[in-house]
């Protein structure tokens, strides 16, 4: 989000430095917010408006009340201590931006003006890794990556079938049950597994990911239980711990389970039941204590029908099964997944990308078979290449958008009842049934039943 000062028309030079001066406050790798005596916002720099999710809202002449409206973050605790008129420092979370350190301080010399600064924790937590020489957790490389979370919050929200998944996960998890999670490539398999997670174990613990259909077979049993030293050509002398050991105390989360190797599927299956370890060439098992996740796009049952995959291996880590539908089937999440990768790109850009009606018609209508994967990748390769006709990518190129609901004419009772139809429609198309839509509608059943009753 691009900053404004509220000022006198100024003389060029004058002018230059504010530039220079906006410009510098946009680099700055902190979020700094300043309100004046009457509460409103005369500054919010670019890395206060992504770590506050406030995408490219403008805030600035607004109150303060409405930045935090706009925001991601959960800004109370700061507006009483903004009322009280006293300093004081503290952390916000959110689902989708971490947590967030706050200080407020009063500007010297401007009485009732306040400086709020804001720090992605994360971003210490890296440092101090760095400085270490720790490594970061297994699936966080960078901030960037952090902040463009999922914000499973507002997902839930929109789509009650998510809503209902994702809580039986939790429930699983904090019973101690295993979880599958299963679902077509691309539909956010390994986020929900990061999120179920962050929402079982303590920040510090770790997440280790790992894609099975990525090792090749006969590194598979070293990379994943480790290996004593000399175990093998090639071997580091001093030995090596395997994943399952990295991810002692946290979650392994085990992506394409179904590539797994059979000769290692019994190996896992004995960790599974005992929770020992055996190194690569060591006689001398190892207790480790984690949560295992796994998630797949194949029919495990099947497989084991043919014998690809053990059955007892299967009915011990899919206790719980976690179906996540196809983007297509989801479209209720549409809207806000396209605004979510906007706010990311537009991040890293000097003018705001900004869709037109019939891209984002075409964005809607689309049925991406790659499901969110696909749909941030495409709105890339938009920022990347432009948004005209000829630029679009093909799959784009040929999508028919679905006809705008204002373009088709009649008095303004009859296109609301039209486009009142088309919402219920949806929402018995996408939740299977009245009963369900009315509940998703907030509307009683009885509502849902008259307005869908063809008229003779
Ligand atoms: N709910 C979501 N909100 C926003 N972004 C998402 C969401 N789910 C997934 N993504 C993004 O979509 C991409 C694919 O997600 P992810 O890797 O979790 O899918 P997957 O189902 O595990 O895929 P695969 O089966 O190929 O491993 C990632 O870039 C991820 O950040």
């Amino acid at each position: 989000m691009k900053m404004t000062l509220p000022q006198d028309p100024p003389t060029k030079p004058a002018a230059e430095r504010a530039r220079l001066l906006l410009a510098a406050f946009d680099a700055a790798p902190d979020g700094l917010i300043v309100l004046n005596p009457e509460g409103l916002v005369v500054l919010c720099n670019r890395e206060a408006a992504t770590l506050a999710g406030l995408g490219n809202a403008r805030v600035s002449g607004q109150p303060f009340a409405e930045l935090a409206r706009l925001s991601a973050l959960n800004w109370a605790p700061i507006e009483e201590l903004v009322a009280s008129g006293r300093s004081g420092d503290m952390i916000l979370r959110s689902d989708g931006m971490g947590a967030i350190f706050v200080t407020l301080r009063r500007i010297a010399d401007q009485p009732g003006a306040l400086a709020l600064t804001l720090r992605d924790l994360a971003v210490f937590d890296h440092a101090r890794r760095r400085a270490t020489g720790e490594r970061d957790p297994a699936g966080f490389s960078s901030t960037v990556e952090r902040r463009l979370r999922p914000d499973f919050a507002r997902q839930r929200q929109l789509s009650p079938y998510l809503d209902r998944i994702i809580a039986r996960g939790e429930r699983a998890l904090l019973q101690g049950a295993r979880v599958i999670i299963t679902g077509e490539s691309g539909v956010g398999k390994t986020e929900i597994a990061r999120h179920l997670h962050s929402f079982v174990a303590n920040g510090a613990d770790p997440f280790v990911a790992v894609n099975c259909a990525a090792i090749p077979e006969t590194l598979f049993e070293s990379e994943l239980f480790g290996y004593e030293r000399g175990a093998f050509t090639g071997a580091l002398t001093e030995g090596k711990k395997g994943l399952i050991e990295a991810a002692e105390g946290g979650t392994l989360f085990l992506d394409e389970i179904g590539e797994i190797p059979l000769t290692l599927q019994a190996k896992l299956l004995s960790f599974l039941e005992d929770g020992l370890v055996l190194r690569v060439g060591s006689t001398r098992p190892r207790r480790v204590n984690l949560r295992i996740i796994t998630a797949t796009n194949r029919d495990l049952l099947e497989m084991a029908e043919d014998r690809r995959f053990r059955l007892d291996l299967y009915y011990r880590l899919a206790v719980v099964n976690m179906p996540i539908k196809p983007l297509r089937d989801m479209p209720e999440l549409l809207d806000h997944l396209i605004e979510r990768f906007l706010t990311a790109i537009n991040q890293r850009r000097a003018q705001p990308l900004v869709l037109s009606a019939d891209l984002r018609a075409r964005l809607l209508a689309y049925h991406y078979p790659g499901n969110i994967r696909e749909l941030a990748n495409l709105l890339q390769q938009i920022s990347v290449l432009g948004d005209g006709e000829d630029e679009l990518p093909r799959r784009l190129q040929s999508v028919q958008p679905a006809p705008d609901p204002g373009a088709e004419g009649g008095s303004l009772r009859a296109q609301v009842a039209g486009f009142e139809t088309r919402v219920i429609e949806e929402a018995i198309r996408i939740h299977g049934s009245k009963r369900k839509a009315a509940a998703a509608l907030g509307v009683d059943i009885g509502t849902i039943v008259r307005k869908t009753r063809k008229e003779p």
